[in-house]
């Protein structure tokens, strides 16, 4: 997406055809640093604290961590320790594992001398296929904000959790990319941003992503979205997803089953962009078998901001006796999901809706 007219993606390759750029999303929305990654080590850590986050550009990171690797160190040795490294970082979103498996199913069989070109074109077409997979989502998921605007009045209503926008993928985002191209065509929407306690990356992502594109919208705090959706003020509900299952049960950032039980309770459609890459198609209950990643307690007991000198630093708000407890994401079953809006179409939340969009993947989801 554009930032003050120039175009971005959230992750590219340097132009010593080498290193790879990332947004580090921490300094954000107060800072717009560009990182340099050069070696597979850097593009761990980058996903692992965060710099970049979101399923699909974390696999993509994972990518070019590959590709890092293989230009410093082609052995054997060195990919499976590649691999092992990259997929020790964050243990939820699927494309990680998606994205690893892919790069050494390519890179295992080729002689050692032909790795580091191969892994850098594979990891730049999973970026291309994803900026593909979620303009088709928006392009899907689009037609649900228009049938809303031709029956009402004002602008559609639409509430977010946490950030599925394009700082979440290579481009366009899943949740924002129907919301992009809402805007693109004149249909007058607005957005609730929940900030999403306790890294925050709706006050600090996804409102940026907002403000930087002009689409109205608002910040509010977690804990309001059910109070809007039974004053008939939320439209529509559009998440991201970092595990889907193959029976539709929707892992996401926390926070996410609570306004799928507010939205089932107040009538209120809820959707989650799912890019296909995101569906795990070897697990069918989500509750029992996605791994739920436990963060460090002091992200909860402190938050970052700017201070009024204009210094970005973070703040204790809880005693220093208080521990805290820090699940980052819960799984949405899928009785709760309206919904799944992916690059093929949408699809009913079931083992039936996706093995019918995914007739290619039906075999492994029975097994
Ligand atoms: C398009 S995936 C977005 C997804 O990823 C976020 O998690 P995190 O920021 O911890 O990587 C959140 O669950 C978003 O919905």
């Amino acid at each position: 997406m554009k930032v003050n007219g120039i175009p971005y993606r959230s992750i590219w390759l340097g132009s010593d055809g080498y290193s790879v750029r990332i947004i580090d999303q921490t300094r954000l929305p107060h800072e717009f640093p560009v990182v340099d990654l050069t070696t597979m080590e850097q593009a761990a850590t980058a996903i692992r604290d965060m710099w970049v986050r979101g399923a699909p550009l974390i696999g993509a990171t994972a990518a070019y961590g590959m590709a890092l690797q293989m230009a410093e160190d082609p052995s054997n040795t060195a990919l499976a320790r590649a691999y092992a490294v990259l997929h020790a970082t964050r243990p939820t979103a699927i494309n990680l594992r998606w994205a690893l498996d892919d790069m050494r199913g390519l890179l295992a069989p080729l002689p050692p001398g032909e790795r580091a070109g191969a892994a850098y074109a594979r990891a730049a077409a999973i970026c291309d296929e994803d900026v593909e997979i979620n303009r088709r989502i928006g392009e899907h998921g689009v037609a649900l904000i228009a049938a809303i605007a031709a029956r009402k009045s004002g602008p559609v209503n639409i509430l977010t959790h946490c950030n599925a926008g394009w700082l979440a993928t290579v481009d366009w985002g899943t949740a924002t990319s129907p919301i992009y191209q809402a805007v693109a065509r004149g249909i007058d929407v607005h957005v609730w941003v929940d900030e999403t306690r306790p890294r925050n990356q709706g006050a600090h992502l996804t409102a940026w992503e907002m403000a930087s594109h002009g689409i109205p919208h608002h910040l509010i705090v977690d804990n309001a979205g059910g109070h809007l959706m039974q004053r008939g003020q939320v439209d529509l509900c559009i998440v991201g997803t970092d595990r889907t299952t193959a029976n539709g049960d929707v892992c996401n950032k926390i926070g996410t089953y609570l306004k799928a039980l507010a939205a089932h309770d107040t009538g209120v459609p809820f959707y989650v962009a799912l890019p296909s890459p995101t569906i795990d198609w070897r697990v069918h209950d989500g509750l029992a078998e996605i791994p739920i990643e436990e963060r460090a307690g002091d992200e909860v007991t402190k938050v970052w901001g700017r201070d009024p000198d204009a210094r970005v630093t973070q703040v204790q708000i809880a005693p220093d006796a208080t521990p805290g407890a820090n699940p980052a994401f819960d799984v949405t079953p899928a009785r709760l999901v309206t919904g799944l809006i992916t690059e093929r179409g949408i699809a009913p939340a079931s083992a039936e809706g996706l093995a019918a969009m995914f007739p290619e993947h039906a075999g492994v989801a029975a097994q």
